[in-house]
């Protein structure tokens, strides 16, 4: 089921073209990446999806028809590159605040807990670590219960363990209530655990599909053969079983291999002739 659509979106700033007739989908229970590099127009993309940034052109509608923000602003949560979190207020106001304003606000308790906050509650925010002000932000946006999380750039500057944490906590929730989730990213390894892909480069769409499907469409699967005579040969394969089958077969007259699957890395080279970092 469609949660949100953008047609046709296009952002214009005065000297720029930021965004350029650009169509999204995303569907309900979904974790959906925009991949590309810096300047590409992710944010710029996001910003008119949650209302903070008017189209150009184009229009975004939400479930069945709401195409006004006012509609649907309850339904989504957003978590911003730079935080806008109360630097001086505790963890505990923050949230607080952010709860109080809602009729019914989620589960804190198991809000706090998944994202490891109680030795933190009391703490004023402007004394966390990188990685802790993130779990807030995330925790925070999701106090009013959204059906879909936009996430901008939600790894950067964060180190390896808590980019790992922060993804089970988020993987764990959408397998508990549902939740979509829409994220940037210039990670490519980062891009690999969404179901969908849309890859953004100079204000557009430039490839979307899973990830299977981008790397069957834009990149090769190649085995090396090394053999015992000396001879060697590269095969270039559809799949994994095809190797497996190869392998099998010439065992016994093999003195080496390499097995060489298409990678992201490879589907954004391919694509745009530049690695993305
Ligand atoms: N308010 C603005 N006025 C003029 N140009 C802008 C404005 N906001 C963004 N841009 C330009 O639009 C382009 C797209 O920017 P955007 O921030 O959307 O890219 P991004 O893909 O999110 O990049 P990053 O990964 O660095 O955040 C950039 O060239 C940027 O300089």
């Amino acid at each position: 089921m469609k949660l949100l659509q953008a047609i046709n979106l296009t952002k214009k700033f005065p000297n720029k073209l930021a965004v350029n007739n650009i169509s999204l989908t995303i569907n309900q229970g979904e974790l959906v990446a925009l991949l590309g590099p810096n300047g590409a127009g992710k944010s710029t993309t996001l910003n008119m999806m949650i209302g903070v940034s008017q189209p150009t052109n184009g229009q975004i509608i939400f479930g069945e028809k709401s195409t006004n923000i006012k509609d649907y602003k309850t339904e989504i949560g957003v978590v911003f590159q730079g935080s806008v979190l109360d630097d001086d207020l505790t963890v505990k106001d923050n949230i607080m605040t952010r709860a109080n304003m809602y009729a019914k606000p989620v589960q804190l308790n198991s809000l706090i807990k998944k994202f490891e906050l109680e030795s933190i509650w009391k703490q004023p925010y402007c004394s966390l670590s990188g990685g802790q002000r993130r779990r807030v932000d995330i925790a925070r946006a999701l106090v009013s219960s959204p059906k879909l999380l936009f996430l901008d750039e939600p790894s950067t500057g964060l180190d390896i363990q808590t980019r790992t944490k922060i993804w089970e906590v988020l993987e764990q929730l959408r397998k508990e209530t549902g939740l979509t989730i829409v994220f940037t990213t210039h990670y490519l390894e980062e891009s690999e655990n969404a179901d969908y892909i849309y890859i953004m480069d100079q204000g557009q769409v430039i490839a979307e599909d899973t990830v299977a499907g981008l790397q069957k469409k834009y990149t090769q699967n190649v085995l090396q053969l090394d053999y015992l005579n000396g001879e060697s040969k590269t095969e270039t394969l559809d799949n994994k079983d095809e190797a497996i089958k190869i392998l099998t077969e010439n065992a016994k007259l093999l003195a080496n291999f390499e097995y060489r699957p298409g990678t992201m890395d490879d589907v954004f080279m391919n694509l745009t002739g530049k690695e993305i970092r």
